[in-house]
């Protein structure tokens, strides 16, 4: 069966009431998305109500981040799962590498990051979990050595079979994301590839064939439609672009692919 396509924008840490108000009716006059598209977008979390009560159906929601604690408590600055759920939002992004990095204080683990995403998926909630490499350690050649032995080996570690089908892995090499240098499409391709194979050998065949694995890394309209072609890529996970019209013709670019 053929895979949809995943498109999500995140937002980061941007917007206003009123740009965050813009985006949304342009987003909203998009027209008609392609049936092999499903699209979500992760505002902060500040604007997620408002966000949500007024973007188009078509459009999911996601938190850009998630709690490792199932339940509400004493957790300064989190969201936990159960309420995200309980908030009726479906999707929650873990590990981006921004997280990871940690901003100057510390950053998030490979285990922290599988051990969060698990807690959403056992609250119901789709995951987008983000995986990728520095410039560093493509330069030493060791791309697949980071992202299978240390990023999807920690997911392998904690998550069940079952739990695959809520996930999205997203590939997003740090020195693609808002730097303008997107990786080939023979680059993301060989990376993506890899990624399905290792599934396929540690989880299970059918868990490859039915796993979505996006590419983020400065998309936009006018490299979308090249790397939608490759046989591994099944979609996108846009920063930059999705704060702009160009996102709708993003999405629009995986049409008939
Ligand atoms: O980090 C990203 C999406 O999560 C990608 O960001 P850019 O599209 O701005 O490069």
């Amino acid at each position: 069966m053929a895979r949809k396509f995943l498109i999500g924008g995140n937002w980061k840490c941007n917007g206003t009431r009123e740009n965050v108000a813009a985006l949304v009716e342009v987003l909203n006059e998009g027209g008609e998305f392609p049936d092999n598209a499903e699209v979500v977008v992760a505002p902060p979390s500040i604007f997620l109500q408002t966000v949500k009560d007024t973007i188009r159906p078509d459009i999911k929601v996601s938190t850009q981040n998630v709690g490792k604690n199932v339940r509400p408590g004493a957790y300064t600055g989190e969201l936990c799962a159960s309420m995200i759920k309980d908030f009726g939002v479906e999707w929650v992004i873990t590990g981006h590498s921004e997280r990871r990095v940690g901003f100057g204080c510390a950053g998030e683990s490979s285990d922290l990051i599988a051990e969060k995403s698990k807690v959403a998926l056992d609250c119901g909630l789709n995951v987008i979990m983000c995986i990728g490499e520095s410039l560093a350690v493509r330069e030493a050649n060791q791309t697949l050595e980071l992202v299978l032995e240390d990023h999807m080996a920690a997911f392998l570690k904690t998550l069940e079979e079952a739990d695959w089908s809520r996930v999205v892995v997203a590939y997003e090499p740090v020195w693609a994301i808002g730097t303008g240098v997107t990786a080939s499409p023979a680059q993301a391709q060989e990376v993506h590839s890899a990624i399905r194979a290792w599934v396929g050998e540690k989880v299970s065949p059918a868990v490859a064939e039915s796993l979505r694995i996006i590419y983020g890394g400065s998309v936009k309209s006018s490299n979308a439609a090249e790397l939608a072609t490759c046989p591994d890529i099944d979609g996108f996970l846009v920063g930059g672009a999705s704060l702009k019209p160009d996102f709708v013709d993003i999405i629009k670019a995986v049409e008939g692919k």
